[in-house]
């Protein structure tokens, strides 16, 4: 089987990649979206399309993993053309994986089969709590694979995310 998964991995963590594994076991190959490609440069997508892609493409190479295609995907205003919007830009998929309850009900609406993703080590491995541990100031290297630190130190992420959290009240 052909699967397609999507997430704005923002940034992308061990926890994607053990799904990657996961969904690699059990389908020919994996069709990765990046959601909300447009994004970038906020507290909840820090990250471009062309950064995340990145992320993802040095990751799944070091991990020699070579059966797979990615898809930057805007996001687009009406949730009933999505699916076809996503399936105009993709290789073909038959089945989605996904614990997005939004995604789950638009791909079953139009006769997708849609699994379910085993949650690992959410208390860490989490976009959200990645982000905030970075704030923060907390260690978080564990949580990411070594490419994306790498990417993220190259591109002065921690730096990006620290200002995007300031406001024009705060000292420069
Ligand atoms: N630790 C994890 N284990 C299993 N699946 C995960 C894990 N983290 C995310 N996923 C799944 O990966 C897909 C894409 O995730 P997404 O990019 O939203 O990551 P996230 O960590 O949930 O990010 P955020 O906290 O920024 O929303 C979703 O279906 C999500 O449920
Ligand atoms: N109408 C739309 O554009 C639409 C609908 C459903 C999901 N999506 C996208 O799918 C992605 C789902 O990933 P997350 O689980 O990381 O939120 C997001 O980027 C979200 O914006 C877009």
């Amino acid at each position: 089987m052909k699967a397609f998964i999507i997430g704005r991995f923002q940034p992308f963590h061990n926890g994607h990649l053990a799904i990657i594994k996961h969904i690699l076991e059990h389908n020919e190959y994996v069709v990765i979206g990046i959601g909300s490609a447009q994004l970038s440069h906020t507290i909840m997508n820090p990250f471009t399309a062309g950064e995340r892609y990145l992320m993802i493409l040095n990751t799944l190479e070091n991990n020699g993993i070579s059966n797979y295609y990615i898809v930057p995907i805007e996001d687009v205003n009406s949730n009933p053309m999505w699916v076809a919007h996503v399936e105009s830009l993709t290789p073909p998929f038959h089945r989605v994986y996904t614990n997005n309850p939004l995604v789950r009900r638009l791909f079953y609406e139009k006769q997708y089969e849609v699994l379910s993703l085993p949650m690992i080590n959410r208390n860490s491995w989490s976009g959200t709590r990645i982000r905030q541990k970075i704030l923060k100031g907390e260690d978080w290297r564990s949580d990411v694979p070594d490419t994306v630190y790498n990417i993220m130190k190259d591109l002065d992420g921690i730096n990006r995310i620290s200002d995007l959290s300031k406001t024009d009240e705060d000292p420069i």
